[in-house]
Formats: C-alpha cells, structure tokens, sequence
C-alpha cells in the first residue's frame, strides 16, 4: 500500500533537487526548498534614500512583497531570539550583521510567502552578504534599484524620521554613511558590470521618484507579446537612455 512517509532519501533528494532558479554554485547546490520560480530585485542606497517609502508604493502598484533586511534583524532582536543582542549591537554600531543570519531570515520569508516577486530592500550590503545569497538561495535578481542622494539630503531625512531608531542618530548615521560607502557601493559596482543597475535620481520628491521607477516595473503587469524578458531589458535600456546612466557618485 502506498504510504505519504517519505523515505530518507526522497527527503534528500527533494532538498537537492527541487531548488529555486536551478544552479549549483561551486559544485553544491542551492538548499531553497521552493520549487516555485522567484524574481527577486534588490533596492539598494544610502540609509534615508528612500528606499523604504519607494517600496510600499511598489507593492501597492506592482503586487510585490517587500522584505526589508533591517526590518527582518529588528523583527528578530524583538522576538528574543539568541541573536537578538549581536544583532541590536551591530545595528547601534551601524555595522553589518553577519551573512548567515540576515540571509537565513530573509530565505525563511520567501519560502513562507506564496508570492513569487519579491522587492529585498536595504540587502545586499556587503559581497558576502551578495555571495551567500547567490549560493544558498541560486537567485540571481532581475535588476537592482539603486537609490542616488547626496549625505547631506540623507542625514537631513534620518534626522527626520523619527521611527525611534537607536541608529538614527548623527554619531551613528556618520558611521552608516562610511560603511555605506567602504562595503555596499562595490556590490552596486558588482552588478553594474552586468549591466543590471538601475540608478534613481532620489533627491526629487516622493512622487517624481516613484515616476521614474514606474516603468522599470510595468513589465511585471502586462507581458507583451515579446515576452516579459525582453519587455524587462527594453524598459533598463529606455531607463538609462533618458538620462539616469549609472555613474556612482559617492
Ligand atoms: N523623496 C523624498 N523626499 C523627501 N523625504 C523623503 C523622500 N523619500 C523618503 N523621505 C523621508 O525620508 C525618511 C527616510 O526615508 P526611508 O524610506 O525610510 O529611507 P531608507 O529606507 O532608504 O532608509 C523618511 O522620513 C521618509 O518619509
Ligand atoms: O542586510 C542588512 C540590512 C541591515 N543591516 C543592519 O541594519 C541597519 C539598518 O538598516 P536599514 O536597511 O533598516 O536602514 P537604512 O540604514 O537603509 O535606513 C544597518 O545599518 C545595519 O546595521 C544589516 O546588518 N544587514
């Protein structure tokens, strides 16, 4: 009679065969268990560029799930879990919490939601963040965002947001801006060689930035007849065309 117990190798088999977006890295495969095929594009720039408030309007128009990686590490200090202190002392210190942990809490958060676009916000900071990821998940993302805004226009806005944040504070938003600019501009120069970064001019006001993501999304709602991804790489040439070219700034 057939039994829905899985034997030991089934088991094993599903967690190394039925994987996200398919490849091994190094010879040892991805260990995602979803067998569903996820977009994923990662929102990057500097603490208070926006990307947050971008976000929500995305999700609200384009039908993604927004993880947040600082959200992810604060929900985590709140839940008591063992990490909570190493993660709240890094956070006060504005340092970058170890890959394994923020990867592990955002892989979880993916395999929870049944949606298959996902806008991962404020992540990767650092090429081990952007490596660990790779490997453990196999997702390569669809494109980053990338949010451009001088320090000063940001430290004016952290100074503002009054969210109660034990960062938001000029000491610690000093040392935000000088990691921001040691170890995740070169994960934004890591993928511009790919030609997957999609610079924001974020100064202008809340709609107007919302106005120049726009089309970069549109492609995830009506898929031509070309097909989604050449509708994608049309919409990345015609980005850059109209003038946000990608040239790092800080
Ligand atoms: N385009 C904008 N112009 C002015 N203020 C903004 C703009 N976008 C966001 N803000 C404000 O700046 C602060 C930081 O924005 P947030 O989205 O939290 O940034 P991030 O997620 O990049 O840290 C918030 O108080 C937000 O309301
Ligand atoms: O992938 C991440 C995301 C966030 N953080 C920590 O969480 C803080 C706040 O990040 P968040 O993205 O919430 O805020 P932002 O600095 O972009 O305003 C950072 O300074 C880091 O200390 C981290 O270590 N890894």
């Amino acid at each position: 009679m057939a039994t829905a117990t899985k034997t030991v190798s089934e088991e094993e088999e599903e967690v190394t065969t039925v994987k996200v977006n398919g490849s091994a890295v190094n010879g040892v495969p991805p260990v995602f268990t979803s067998s569903r095929e996820l977009k994923v594009v990662f929102v990057l720039g500097g603490p208070g560029s926006g990307k947050g408030t971008q976000c929500s309007k995305i999700v609200e128009t384009f039908g993604f799930v927004h993880l947040s990686a600082g959200d992810l590490l604060r929900a985590e200090i709140k839940s008591g879990n063992e990490n909570g202190n190493m993660i709240q002392n890094m956070i006060k210190e504005g340092k970058i919490v170890p890959a394994e942990v923020t990867v592990k809490l955002l892989q979880k958060a993916m395999e929870e939601s049944e949606n298959d676009k996902f806008l991962i916000d404020g992540f990767p900071r650092n090429e081990e963040n952007r490596a660990i990821f790779e490997s453990v998940t196999g997702i390569e993302p669809q494109f980053i965002l990338f949010f451009d805004c001088p320090e000063q226009e940001m430290e004016r806005r952290l100074l503002g947001r009054n969210q109660g944040r034990v960062d938001d504070n000029i000491e610690t938003i000093r040392k935000r801006f000088k990691v921001f600019v040691e170890s995740s501009i070169p994960v934004v120069d890591y993928y511009e060689t790919s030609g997957k970064v999609n610079k924001i001019d974020a100064t202008k006001s809340v709609d107007k930035v919302f106005d120049s993501i726009r089309p970069l999304f549109d492609c995830f709602n009506h898929v031509s007849s070309n097909g989604y991804e050449e509708e994608l790489t049309e919409a990345i040439k015609q980005h850059n065309i109209n003038g946000s070219a990608v040239a790092i700034t800080n």
